[in-house]
């Protein structure tokens, strides 16, 4: 059963990672998908070729989040190619990981520009798309068991998930009167170029490893089916939600 049928879904940073598996999964859902990347153009070719094989129209825009005008121009570009945009999934993020006390100045705020803001200014061009439509839409937030849990490395990165995560939320009462479902998703730990040199560590990785029960850390396909489901009408009174997609490792105290 495809769930995205005629819909029009736009994901940021999906050249790679979390990204490209939720525009892909959106794809093979029967979704048209335009996705907005920063650098990596091989990658973005390699989604919309995984777009296109699932027998979907894909569109491909480069910009940086960061800039406000990236998000107006990349709904734009979605209208124009596609008529509407009916679910935003806000993905692109950045986590250049650097301890606390001696965290640099343009570090600390790039990680806010690009995750915070970027994903502020991309919920926003999208709602008013949405609301000039008038018939509601699904945004997305990909925020992270961060949002909920802090780490020694990530200052500067976990209250950039959480500050999505109140985003969904205060943008779910905003938007609502529009029917417009604001949730976020929060992944645990999942294998992609953000984490690659952080995990090459064995200890850490075989630590990380063992505090998931499902026994594995996660890949970027585990978060397509969460995502589609908030995209989709099967989640249609569910707003102002955080969905944790960690294998369990939250919950796993002792
Ligand atoms: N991996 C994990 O364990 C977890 C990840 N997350 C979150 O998931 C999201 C995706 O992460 P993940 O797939 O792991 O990371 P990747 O590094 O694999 O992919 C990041 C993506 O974001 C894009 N991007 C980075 N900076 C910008 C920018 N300034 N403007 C536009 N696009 C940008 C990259 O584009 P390009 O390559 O073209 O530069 C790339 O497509 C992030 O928000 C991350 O915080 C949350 C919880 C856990
Ligand atoms: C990049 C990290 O490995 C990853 O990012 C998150 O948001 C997760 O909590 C992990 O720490």
């Amino acid at each position: 059963m495809k769930l995205l049928e005629g819909k029009t879904v736009v994901v940021t940073g999906a050249s790679t990672g979390i990204g490209r598996a939720i525009a892909i999964g959106a794809a093979q859902h029967g979704a048209d998908v335009a996705i907005n990347f920063a650098r990596d153009t091989d990658g973005a070719a390699q989604c919309i070729a995984g777009i296109e094989a699932a027998g979907q129209r894909g569109l491909a825009i480069q910009g940086d989040v960061a800039d406000p005008a990236t998000a107006t121009d990349f709904i734009a570009q979605a209208v124009q190619a596609f008529g509407k945009v009916d679910v935003m999934v806000s993905n692109a993020g950045i986590c250049p990981f650097h301890s606390f006390l001696d965290m640099p100045v343009e570090t600390f705020e790039r990680t806010m520009r690009v995750n915070l803001h970027g994903g502020y200014y991309m919920c926003q061009a999208a709602a008013r798309q949405m609301v000039d439509q008038g018939h509601g839409g699904s945004i997305i937030a990909v925020s992270s068991i961060s949002a909920l849990v802090g780490g020694e490395f990530q200052t500067h990165y976990t209250p950039t998930k959480a500050g999505l995560h109140s985003l969904m939320q205060s943008a779910a009462i905003a938007l609502g009167r529009h029917n417009i479902r604001c949730n976020s998703l929060l992944p645990g730990t999942i294998l992609t170029e953000i984490n690659k040199d952080d995990l090459a560590d064995e200890g850490k990785r075989t630590y990380m490893e063992g505090r998931v029960p499902l026994g594995r850390l996660g890949v970027p396909e585990d978060m397509a089916g969460p995502a589609v489901f908030l995209a989709s009408d099967l989640a249609r009174y569910v707003t102002g939600a955080a969905l944790l997609v960690d294998g369990g490792a939250f919950v796993n105290l002792q």
